[in-house]
């Protein structure tokens, strides 16, 4: 019996595939796995029974990820499982920055008599500008980026991306029309749209800074689908004020940003369609069982992929340090007792490593013992086919 506490509301439809042997809850008691959406962990303190984190989503940054490589718990998300509905509301965001509809239907629910005559009176408040043939940058082309790009490009478009780090998976996505930009200021000086779609880490944060929006070609639409703070709002609101940037479309809205008129909040929508919800539930769901009950690591975070099919009915899952010599004295340990090894598998990723051993019998308790009292060793785990 395993147990799942889910920290977000989690789509049924993923949570079902858990099955007989899972109990799901709203508390960490006794959890061997935990999944979660938006809610920030940084200050949770999790129980030595957590072995496990699903982010069903994208964004890692409300989840302590080295503090959890240090104590063993993997941390695991659903790459590009809800990619298609933020690329849908950025391709919105696009259209609400230039077209002034939200301001608009703001307008028009004031008005009570003669409404018709009121609209062609006062809809030249509204003007705004088409996006056909204007230039976008796309900052980060991952899963959403890569998608955001290649529909512009596709509504006329002309775009330009920037991604130092471009996977080739995403590069073999990309539409050949999409101009790479090699660097960050080509975007910044040349383009009508910015949109950002990188993740907010330590190098990232408040990447759009004085510095970055003193670069930007007056009038500028900037959207932010990613994280708040890539965007420092200070700096923002002047460059507004200076007319440089005209529209910030916002899925992150803070006090500051709120009431300007020329900033459109959205409450976090990004991802929030059934689709995407029951995708990024089944990702993770499928994630955290094949990691508790096979010990195979798909989508981590924080720790190397790993996966082997089972050679025997009998299985350690051994999470330690990625340090010399280690292997050696796991091994020892278990050819003391006269165990066999069927299969074998060992991964590395930073400062940490993940092994899986088929044995053909079980390896004792004592030896168990022995293994999890070794140097470097983090967790170990005795799995059962
Ligand atoms: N509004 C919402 O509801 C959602 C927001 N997000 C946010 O969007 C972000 C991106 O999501 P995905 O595209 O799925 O992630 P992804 O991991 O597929 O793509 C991120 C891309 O950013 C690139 N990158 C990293 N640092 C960069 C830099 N300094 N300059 C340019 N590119 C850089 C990476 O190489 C990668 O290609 C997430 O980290 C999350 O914060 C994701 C899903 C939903
Ligand atoms: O679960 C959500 O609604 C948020 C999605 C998100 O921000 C992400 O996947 O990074």
């Amino acid at each position: 019996m395993y147990t799942i506490q889910t920290l977000n509301k989690i789509s049924q439809s993923g949570l079902a595939l858990f099955g007989d042997n899972y109990t799901i809850q709203d508390n960490l008691e006794g959890a061997d796995a935990v999944l979660v959406r938006s809610a920030k962990m940084h200050d949770i303190a999790l129980p030595s029974t957590v072995k496990a984190i699903a982010r069903a989503g994208a964004g890692v940054n409300n989840i302590p990820i080295e503090e959890c490589a240090k104590s063993g718990i993997v941390v695991f998300n659903t790459p590009g499982a809800n990619a298609n509905a933020v690329k849908e509301l950025v391709l919105a965001g696009l259209l609400l920055s230039s077209r002034k509809v939200v301001e608009g239907i703001n307008w028009a629910k004031t008005l009570d008599t003669d409404v018709a005559k009121a609209v062609e009176k006062g809809k030249g408040a509204f003007v705004g500008p088409e996006i056909l043939g204007k230039k976008l940058g796309v900052i980060g082309l991952g899963a959403i980026g890569v998608m955001v790009a290649n529909s512009a490009q596709a509504l006329g478009m002309e775009v330009i991306g920037h991604d130092p780090y471009i996977s080739i998976n995403a590069a073999w996505g990309l539409s050949r029309h999409v101009r790479h930009a090699v660097s960050l200021d080509e975007v910044l000086a040349e383009a009508d749209y910015i949109t950002v779609h990188v993740p907010l880490v330590e190098a990232t944060k408040y990447m759009f800074n004085k510095e970055a929006f003193s670069k930007m070609k007056p009038g500028v639409r900037l959207l932010n689908f990613s994280r708040d703070t890539l965007v420092h709002n200070g700096d923002l609101l002047k460059a507004i004020e200076e007319g440089i940037v005209t529209t910030y479309v916002t899925d992150f809205p803070v006090e500051e940003v709120m009431g300007n008129p020329n900033i459109l909040t959205i409450p976090h929508l990004g991802a929030s369609t059934p689709e995407s919800e029951e995708n990024c539930a089944v990702m993770a769901v499928q994630e955290v069982k094949d990691y508790l009950e096979n010990g195979n690591i798909v989508n981590s975070v924080n720790y190397p992929e790993c996966i082997m099919a089972w050679a025997s009915n009998c299985r350690l899952a051994i999470i330690h340090k990625n340090t010399p010599a280690i292997l050696g004295k796991i091994t020892a340990i278990i050819a003391g007792e006269g165990i066999n090894i069927r299969d074998m598998s060992n991964r590395s990723r930073g400062d940490f490593a993940y092994t899986l051993i088929d044995t053909d019998t079980y390896v004792s308790e004592d030896n168990l013992k022995a293994i999890e009292n070794m140097e470097h060793i983090i967790k170990v785990r005795l799995l059962v086919k």
